[in-house]
Protein backbone atom coordinates (compact mmCIF):
# COMPACT_ATOMS: atom_id res chain seq x y z
CA UNK A 1 0.00 0.00 0.00
CA UNK A 2 1.55 3.33 -1.25
CA UNK A 3 1.35 6.15 1.41
CA UNK A 4 1.37 9.06 -1.32
CA UNK A 5 -1.97 9.35 -2.16
CA UNK A 6 -1.13 11.11 -5.29
CA UNK A 7 0.97 7.94 -6.41
CA UNK A 8 -0.61 6.17 -9.76
CA UNK A 9 -2.62 3.12 -9.03
CA UNK A 10 -2.20 -0.08 -11.09
CA UNK A 11 -4.60 0.17 -14.38
CA UNK A 12 -3.55 -3.37 -15.46
CA UNK A 13 -1.53 -5.84 -13.37
CA UNK A 14 -0.14 -9.37 -13.98
CA UNK A 15 0.14 -11.98 -11.11
CA UNK A 16 2.19 -14.76 -11.59
CA UNK A 17 1.63 -14.53 -15.21
CA UNK A 18 2.89 -18.36 -17.00
CA UNK A 19 2.32 -17.49 -20.71
CA UNK A 20 3.16 -21.49 -23.24
CA UNK A 21 2.75 -22.34 -26.49
CA UNK A 22 2.26 -25.64 -26.20
CA UNK A 23 3.95 -26.86 -23.77
CA UNK A 24 6.92 -23.90 -24.15
CA UNK A 25 6.82 -21.33 -21.76
CA UNK A 26 7.56 -17.78 -23.25
CA UNK A 27 7.06 -16.27 -19.82
CA UNK A 28 7.50 -17.29 -16.26
CA UNK A 29 5.57 -16.02 -13.81
CA UNK A 30 6.03 -12.77 -14.56
CA UNK A 31 4.63 -9.85 -11.88
CA UNK A 32 3.93 -6.75 -12.93
CA UNK A 33 1.66 -3.14 -12.83
CA UNK A 34 1.35 -1.76 -15.44
CA UNK A 35 0.59 1.95 -13.97
CA UNK A 36 -2.34 4.28 -14.76
CA UNK A 37 -1.55 7.39 -17.29
CA UNK A 38 1.83 6.33 -17.63
CA UNK A 39 3.86 5.14 -20.48
CA UNK A 40 5.53 1.43 -19.50
CA UNK A 41 8.92 0.79 -21.59
CA UNK A 42 8.89 -3.36 -21.87
CA UNK A 43 12.51 -4.41 -23.59
CA UNK A 44 14.67 -6.70 -23.43
CA UNK A 45 16.69 -8.90 -26.53
CA UNK A 46 15.04 -11.04 -29.08
CA UNK A 47 12.82 -13.89 -28.15
CA UNK A 48 12.40 -12.49 -24.13
CA UNK A 49 8.55 -12.36 -23.97
CA UNK A 50 7.90 -8.87 -24.36
CA UNK A 51 5.44 -9.18 -27.29
CA UNK A 52 3.66 -12.32 -25.52
CA UNK A 53 3.07 -10.14 -22.09
CA UNK A 54 1.79 -7.43 -24.17
CA UNK A 55 -0.80 -9.36 -26.11
CA UNK A 56 -1.50 -11.34 -23.51
CA UNK A 57 -2.80 -7.99 -21.45
CA UNK A 58 -5.86 -8.06 -24.18
CA UNK A 59 -5.67 -11.55 -24.44
CA UNK A 60 -4.83 -11.43 -28.45
CA UNK A 61 -3.26 -14.93 -27.48
CA UNK A 62 -6.12 -16.32 -27.35
CA UNK A 63 -6.42 -16.27 -30.64
CA UNK A 64 -3.19 -18.67 -31.09
CA UNK A 65 -3.58 -22.52 -30.79
CA UNK A 66 -2.12 -24.21 -27.92
CA UNK A 67 -1.18 -21.01 -26.14
CA UNK A 68 -2.21 -21.74 -22.73
CA UNK A 69 -1.23 -19.38 -19.40
CA UNK A 70 -1.49 -19.38 -15.21
CA UNK A 71 -1.79 -16.70 -13.08
CA UNK A 72 -4.21 -13.45 -13.23
CA UNK A 73 -4.54 -10.21 -15.00
CA UNK A 74 -6.51 -7.60 -14.11
CA UNK A 75 -7.99 -4.62 -15.42
CA UNK A 76 -8.94 -2.26 -12.31
CA UNK A 77 -10.50 -4.84 -10.46
CA UNK A 78 -11.58 -6.99 -13.09
CA UNK A 79 -9.46 -10.20 -14.02
CA UNK A 80 -9.65 -10.41 -17.60
CA UNK A 81 -10.28 -14.24 -17.84
CA UNK A 82 -13.03 -14.24 -15.94
CA UNK A 83 -16.07 -16.39 -17.68
CA UNK A 84 -18.30 -13.14 -17.44
CA UNK A 85 -15.62 -10.98 -19.37
CA UNK A 86 -16.72 -10.33 -22.95
CA UNK A 87 -13.19 -10.10 -24.91
CA UNK A 88 -14.77 -8.20 -27.79
CA UNK A 89 -15.29 -5.99 -24.89
CA UNK A 90 -11.91 -6.23 -23.55
CA UNK A 91 -10.35 -5.34 -26.69
CA UNK A 92 -12.65 -2.19 -26.90
CA UNK A 93 -11.06 -1.21 -23.55
CA UNK A 94 -7.95 -2.11 -24.23
CA UNK A 95 -6.68 -1.39 -27.77
CA UNK A 96 -3.83 -2.10 -30.04
CA UNK A 97 -1.20 -0.92 -32.49
CA UNK A 98 1.32 -2.85 -34.20
CA UNK A 99 4.70 -2.86 -35.63
CA UNK A 100 3.60 -2.69 -39.02
CA UNK A 101 0.70 -0.25 -39.89
CA UNK A 102 -2.27 -2.09 -40.79
CA UNK A 103 -4.67 0.28 -42.51
CA UNK A 104 -7.67 -1.61 -44.00
CA UNK A 105 -7.78 -0.76 -47.70
CA UNK A 106 -10.59 1.52 -47.02
CA UNK A 107 -10.79 5.23 -47.14
CA UNK A 108 -9.28 7.29 -43.98
CA UNK A 109 -12.59 8.30 -42.61
CA UNK A 110 -13.54 4.92 -42.84
CA UNK A 111 -10.73 3.43 -41.28
CA UNK A 112 -11.19 5.63 -38.08
CA UNK A 113 -14.99 5.49 -38.16
CA UNK A 114 -14.21 0.98 -38.62
CA UNK A 115 -14.87 0.51 -34.97
CA UNK A 116 -17.59 2.77 -34.32
CA UNK A 117 -19.72 1.44 -37.00
CA UNK A 118 -19.11 -2.23 -35.53
CA UNK A 119 -20.61 -1.16 -32.58
CA UNK A 120 -23.49 -0.21 -33.67
CA UNK A 121 -22.95 3.98 -33.88
CA UNK A 122 -24.89 5.22 -37.45
CA UNK A 123 -25.48 8.80 -36.84
CA UNK A 124 -23.26 10.71 -39.59
CA UNK A 125 -22.88 13.27 -37.18
CA UNK A 126 -21.48 11.37 -34.24
CA UNK A 127 -19.35 9.37 -36.23
CA UNK A 128 -17.82 12.47 -38.08
CA UNK A 129 -17.11 14.10 -34.77
CA UNK A 130 -15.77 11.09 -33.31
CA UNK A 131 -13.23 10.44 -36.51
CA UNK A 132 -12.63 14.36 -36.06
CA UNK A 133 -11.73 13.92 -32.44
CA UNK A 134 -9.64 10.87 -33.43
CA UNK A 135 -7.50 12.35 -36.08
CA UNK A 136 -6.80 15.29 -33.81
CA UNK A 137 -6.11 13.10 -31.13
CA UNK A 138 -3.21 11.12 -33.14
CA UNK A 139 -2.20 14.26 -34.39
CA UNK A 140 -3.06 13.46 -37.82
CA UNK A 141 -6.29 15.66 -38.68
CA UNK A 142 -4.01 19.06 -40.30
CA UNK A 143 -2.36 16.36 -42.63
CA UNK A 144 -5.59 14.53 -43.86
CA UNK A 145 -8.97 16.28 -43.43
CA UNK A 146 -9.06 17.67 -46.67
CA UNK A 147 -8.75 14.06 -48.50
CA UNK A 148 -10.81 11.41 -45.80
CA UNK A 149 -12.32 10.04 -48.70
CA UNK A 150 -9.40 8.74 -50.48
CA UNK A 151 -7.84 5.40 -49.51
CA UNK A 152 -5.56 5.11 -46.55
CA UNK A 153 -2.76 3.30 -48.74
CA UNK A 154 -1.84 6.58 -49.94
CA UNK A 155 -0.88 7.99 -46.80
CA UNK A 156 3.10 7.63 -46.02
CA UNK A 157 4.25 5.16 -43.83
CA UNK A 158 4.32 7.40 -40.67
CA UNK A 159 1.04 8.67 -41.31
CA UNK A 160 -0.94 5.41 -41.55
CA UNK A 161 0.81 4.43 -38.03
CA UNK A 162 -0.66 7.49 -36.29
CA UNK A 163 -4.27 6.37 -38.60
CA UNK A 164 -3.82 3.51 -36.90
CA UNK A 165 -3.42 4.93 -33.53
CA UNK A 166 -6.67 7.02 -34.81
CA UNK A 167 -8.13 4.02 -35.17
CA UNK A 168 -7.56 2.26 -32.18
CA UNK A 169 -8.49 5.65 -30.04
CA UNK A 170 -11.86 6.03 -31.63
CA UNK A 171 -13.32 3.32 -29.90
CA UNK A 172 -11.98 4.96 -26.67
CA UNK A 173 -10.07 2.41 -25.32
CA UNK A 174 -8.49 2.70 -21.54
CA UNK A 175 -5.12 1.40 -22.68
CA UNK A 176 -3.02 1.62 -25.21
CA UNK A 177 -0.87 -1.36 -26.20
CA UNK A 178 2.01 -0.76 -29.21
CA UNK A 179 4.46 -3.02 -29.87
CA UNK A 180 7.47 -1.65 -31.60
CA UNK A 181 4.98 1.24 -33.06
CA UNK A 182 7.96 3.25 -34.87
CA UNK A 183 10.46 0.44 -35.82
CA UNK A 184 9.35 0.67 -39.43
CA UNK A 185 9.89 4.65 -39.70
CA UNK A 186 12.25 7.26 -40.20
CA UNK A 187 13.29 9.47 -37.53
CA UNK A 188 10.64 12.09 -38.69
CA UNK A 189 7.78 9.97 -38.41
CA UNK A 190 9.73 8.29 -35.20
CA UNK A 191 10.15 11.50 -33.65
CA UNK A 192 6.27 12.54 -34.47
CA UNK A 193 5.43 9.38 -32.79
CA UNK A 194 7.10 9.47 -29.44
CA UNK A 195 5.82 12.74 -29.54
CA UNK A 196 2.25 11.71 -29.91
CA UNK A 197 3.17 9.00 -26.79
CA UNK A 198 3.78 11.82 -24.91
CA UNK A 199 0.17 13.93 -25.52
CA UNK A 200 -1.34 10.41 -25.09
CA UNK A 201 -0.54 9.43 -21.56
CA UNK A 202 -2.15 11.85 -20.25
CA UNK A 203 -5.68 10.23 -21.25
CA UNK A 204 -4.47 6.84 -21.76
CA UNK A 205 -1.99 4.21 -19.89
CA UNK A 206 0.27 3.03 -22.16
CA UNK A 207 2.67 -0.16 -22.68
CA UNK A 208 4.77 -0.40 -25.67
CA UNK A 209 7.17 -2.95 -26.88
CA UNK A 210 10.62 -1.52 -28.03
CA UNK A 211 14.01 -2.50 -29.12
CA UNK A 212 15.16 0.89 -29.04
CA UNK A 213 16.97 2.00 -25.84
CA UNK A 214 16.90 5.66 -26.74
CA UNK A 215 13.12 5.82 -27.66
CA UNK A 216 12.35 3.57 -24.30
CA UNK A 217 14.41 6.19 -22.25
CA UNK A 218 12.49 9.28 -24.20
CA UNK A 219 8.70 7.78 -24.13
CA UNK A 220 8.33 6.20 -20.78
CA UNK A 221 7.75 6.78 -17.24
CA UNK A 222 9.15 2.91 -16.48
CA UNK A 223 10.98 0.24 -17.84
CA UNK A 224 10.42 -3.43 -17.59
CA UNK A 225 13.37 -5.38 -18.56
CA UNK A 226 12.86 -9.19 -19.50
CA UNK A 227 15.35 -11.87 -20.46
CA UNK A 228 14.44 -15.78 -21.08
CA UNK A 229 10.98 -15.48 -20.03
CA UNK A 230 11.47 -13.86 -17.01
CA UNK A 231 11.09 -10.19 -16.06
CA UNK A 232 14.19 -8.99 -14.23
CA UNK A 233 13.64 -5.90 -12.76
CA UNK A 234 10.62 -2.46 -13.69
CA UNK A 235 11.38 0.74 -12.30
CA UNK A 236 11.55 3.95 -12.74
CA UNK A 237 12.96 4.25 -16.42
CA UNK A 238 15.75 6.59 -15.23
CA UNK A 239 16.51 4.63 -12.44
CA UNK A 240 16.97 1.54 -14.84
CA UNK A 241 19.41 2.87 -17.13
CA UNK A 242 21.21 4.47 -14.55
CA UNK A 243 21.07 2.51 -11.67
CA UNK A 244 19.38 -1.03 -11.97
CA UNK A 245 19.73 -3.33 -9.29
CA UNK A 246 20.51 -6.21 -11.60
CA UNK A 247 23.69 -7.04 -13.10
CA UNK A 248 21.70 -8.62 -16.35
CA UNK A 249 19.71 -5.36 -16.80
CA UNK A 250 22.77 -3.16 -16.56
CA UNK A 251 24.30 -5.28 -19.23
CA UNK A 252 21.88 -4.82 -21.07
CA UNK A 253 20.81 -0.97 -21.12
CA UNK A 254 24.73 -0.74 -21.41
CA UNK A 255 25.13 -2.59 -25.02
CA UNK A 256 26.96 -5.69 -23.58
CA UNK A 257 24.59 -8.23 -25.05
CA UNK A 258 21.36 -7.59 -27.44
N1 LIG B 1 2.81 -18.04 -32.02
C1 LIG B 1 3.82 -18.63 -31.40
N2 LIG B 1 3.92 -19.97 -31.36
C2 LIG B 1 4.96 -20.59 -30.74
N3 LIG B 1 5.95 -19.94 -30.10
C3 LIG B 1 5.91 -18.61 -30.10
C4 LIG B 1 4.85 -17.87 -30.74
N4 LIG B 1 5.09 -16.54 -30.57
C5 LIG B 1 6.22 -16.45 -29.86
N5 LIG B 1 6.72 -17.68 -29.56
C6 LIG B 1 7.94 -17.98 -28.78
O1 LIG B 1 7.81 -17.39 -27.49
C7 LIG B 1 9.03 -16.79 -27.08
C8 LIG B 1 8.81 -15.31 -26.80
O2 LIG B 1 8.46 -14.65 -28.02
P1 LIG B 1 8.02 -13.12 -28.08
O3 LIG B 1 7.64 -12.84 -29.49
O4 LIG B 1 7.04 -12.87 -27.02
O5 LIG B 1 9.39 -12.42 -27.71
P2 LIG B 1 9.86 -10.92 -27.94
O6 LIG B 1 10.69 -10.58 -26.77
O7 LIG B 1 8.69 -10.06 -28.23
O8 LIG B 1 10.75 -11.07 -29.24
P3 LIG B 1 11.07 -10.03 -30.40
O9 LIG B 1 11.75 -8.89 -29.73
O10 LIG B 1 12.00 -10.80 -31.31
O11 LIG B 1 9.78 -9.68 -31.06
C9 LIG B 1 10.04 -17.05 -28.19
O12 LIG B 1 10.76 -18.22 -27.85
C10 LIG B 1 9.17 -17.33 -29.41
O13 LIG B 1 9.80 -18.19 -30.31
Amino acid sequence: MSLNPNAPRPKMEARELTLRYGTKAAIQKVSLAILDRRVTALIGPSGCGKSTFLRALNRMNDLIPGANHTGTILLDDMDIHDRSVDVVDLRRRVGMVFQKSNPFPKSIFENVAYGLRVGGMKDKAALEQRVEKSLRGAALWDEVKDRLHESALGLSGGQQQRLCIARAMAVEPQVLLMDEPASALDPIATAKIEELIHELKATYTIAIVTHNMQQAARVSDRTAFFYMGELVECGATEQIFTNPREKRTEDYVTGKFG
